[in-house]
């Protein structure tokens, strides 16, 4: 799902790289939690996995595509087929309603759309499922930060993408909305094989992945604030 060999990314005006991974793996339909100190580089590698930026050397590979040999339309035509993703900032759009924004994923991709079969129902399950069926018609701005961050989980799962990454998902929940967050995104996971990328710096999420990733262990590069 996820390969990435010899890696190397600087950000601009940096005197040395974040991150130089030499290799990294998710397989198909692996739930993963990655996890690492503030300022480790978790969101510089999901920015890179979901082809926001790219690597200075190395490649990554998602579903077999290198993401370097698409255009920038390209990834964002890949990333819109093929990647759910929420964001620390949410990324949601303040002017459309909560269904609005879940539904815009099937808007800018036609294989999502084809995939809900009919989008504005499966939009509707994914909000009730996240308590969310009251506030349909409400813009996005009017919403608690916990709500948008369920809106912006709906946004990702909606049309079953082959992989979720998650930044940080769940820090604006309370235990209880925590526990439904995290059961829908398995039962969606599950239900369409998807692979899960998910960072965290909550241990207790641990225990529900496959496998339990430090950044610094891949990372060659220390870059984390002591
Ligand atoms: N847009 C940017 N421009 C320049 N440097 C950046 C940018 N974003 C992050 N960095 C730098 O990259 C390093 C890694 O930051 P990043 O946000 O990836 O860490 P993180 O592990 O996600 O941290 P946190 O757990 O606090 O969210 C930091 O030194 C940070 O200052």
């Amino acid at each position: 799902m996820i390969q990435i060999e010899n890696l190397q990314f600087s950000w601009p005006g940096s005197a040395r790289p974040t991150l130089s991974i030499p290799e990294f793996k998710l397989a198909k339909a692996e739930h993963l939690f990655l996890h690492g100190p503030s300022g480790s580089g978790k969101s510089t590698l999901l920015s890179l996995l979901t082809g926001i930026h790219l690597p200075q050397s190395g490649r990554i590979k998602i579903l077999g595509q290198d993401l370097s040999r698409l255009s920038g339309p390209g990834r964002d035509r890949f990333r819109a087929d093929h990647l759910g993703y929420v964001f620390q900032q949410f990324n949601l759009l303040p002017y459309l309603s909560v269904l609005d924004n879940v539904l815009l994923p099937c808007q800018f991709s036609k294989l999502r759309r084809q995939r809900t079969g009919e989008p504005k129902a499966q939009a509707l399950h994914l909000l009730e499922r996240l308590d969310l069926h009251t506030h349909l018609h409400q813009s996005v701005s009017a919403l608690s930060v916990g709500q948008q961050q369920r809106v912006a989980l709906a946004r990702a799962l909606i049309g079953a993408p082959e992989i979720l990454i998650a930044d940080e998902p769940t820090s604006a929940l309370d235990a209880e909305r925590r526990g439904a967050f995290i059961e829908l995104l398995f039962e969606c996971a599950k239900e369409h094989q998807t692979a899960i990328l998910l960072v965290s710096h909550d241990p207790q999420l641990a225990m529900h992945f496959d496998r339990s990733v430090s950044l610094p262990a891949i990372n060659t590069m220390e870059t984390h604030d002591v």
